[in-house]
């Protein structure tokens, strides 16, 4: 008998405090005694973002206002294919409760990883857990002109998330400029991850590392323990299976859009974009042409988010 598909829409429910709710599975059911993010499957008649409504109606008694895509995970278990269609849901009506006798319970988000859940939630979490704004720290010599555009960046946007790409540093010097980024991105919420090998993590104590295509393509095993994040540049479907290999926590996909250093590149669009996150398990970021002001578009798409290097630029804030 083929394996039955079912398609599933769930929320990861914010609070203000840096928390999503969980709910825990009745010990009976599928999956049983695993915590989930609530949700349930569609009826046949419905859109996800209806069956999200319903389940929320029904499972924990709130009204959904405010709900954007968060991520897709498609996921084969033993005995069936699953869609689960995340929604990130910060606006509601109703205080939520186990309306189905389930315990629900709000956790911080950097503990979300130390509970039971289904397998085919580790990407989700690791959804949860990103932001949506993503800047890559443009290419400089000067010391004093990239801590300028940094705390511009830092200060025009809470909880971003940083790249730190200097490939024309000697090491010593990209240690240094990482220590002085690192000490920004924690005074403002932000986190940082820096373009090279691990290696650099033992001199910086940064949130992960990020590889380029040709050193993911090379790598053989995860170079980062599950404390620190590895992500890496992707612009094809083979390299985005290989990250998915590599368990990286997430990527970049690029070029989106014509760059104004890459005029007539080959890229890849929106549609095609599309295409390619939906099978890729984990958060991706649209890159190349973008900027911050594509966040909901992007989104819309599949993706995480947007990163720019552009945006990071002063006078770039308006483009
Ligand atoms: N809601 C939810 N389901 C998940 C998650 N992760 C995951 O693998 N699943 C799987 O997706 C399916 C969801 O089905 P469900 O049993 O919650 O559906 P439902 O609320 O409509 O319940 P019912 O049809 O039994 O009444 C299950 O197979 C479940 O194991 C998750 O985080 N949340
Ligand atoms: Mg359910």
């Amino acid at each position: 008998m083929p394996k039955r598909s079912v398609h599933v829409a769930a929320a990861a429910i914010y609070n203000d405090q840096g928390q999503v709710l969980l709910a825990r599975r009745p010990s009976i059911a599928d999956q049983g005694g695993l915590w989930e993010f609530p949700g349930g499957k569609l009826e046949v008649y419905e859109t996800g973002l209806e069956a999200l409504k319903r389940e929320l109606k029904e499972e924990l008694g709130i009204a959904v206002e405010r709900a954007q895509p968060l991520i897709r995970v498609h996921y084969e278990y033993p005995d069936k294919f699953v869609l689960l269609d995340v929604w990130e849901v910060r606006g509601y009506t109703g205080s939520p409760y186990g309306r189905e006798g389930q315990a629900v319970r709000w956790v911080d988000i950097d503990k979300l990883f130390s509970y039971p859940f289904p397998p085919a939630n580790v990407p989700i979490i690791r959804a949860v857990g990103l932001p949506h704004a993503y800047v890559i720290t443009d290419e400089t010599d000067d010391d004093e002109a990239f801590e300028a555009m940094l705390s511009h960046a830092l200060q025009n946007r809470g909880g971003l998330l940083v790249q730190l790409r200097a490939k024309s540093l000697e090491q010593s010097h990209f240690v240094e400029r990482a220590q002085k980024a690192l000490s920004l991105c924690r005074a403002h919420g932000a986190r940082l991850i820096l373009n090279g090998s691990a290696e650099l993590l033992e001199h910086v104590d940064a949130d992960g590392i990020h590889l380029t295509s040709d050193d993911l393509m090379a790598a053989t095993e995860r170079p980062v323990g599950p404390d620190k994040w590895l992500s890496a540049s992707t612009h094809n479907n083979e390299q985005l299976s290989k990250a998915a290999q590599l368990d990286c926590d997430f990527v970049t996909l690029s070029p989106i859009r014509e760059t104004p250093s890459h005029p007539g590149a080959v890229t890849i669009g929106w549609h095609d974009f599309q295409q390619m996150v939906e099978f890729a398990a984990m958060p991706v970021y649209a890159l190349g042409g973008t900027t911050l002001d594509d966040i909901d578009r992007a989104r819309a798409v599949g993706a995480q988010g947007v990163a720019s290097i552009r945006s990071f630029l002063p006078d770039q804030d308006d483009a």
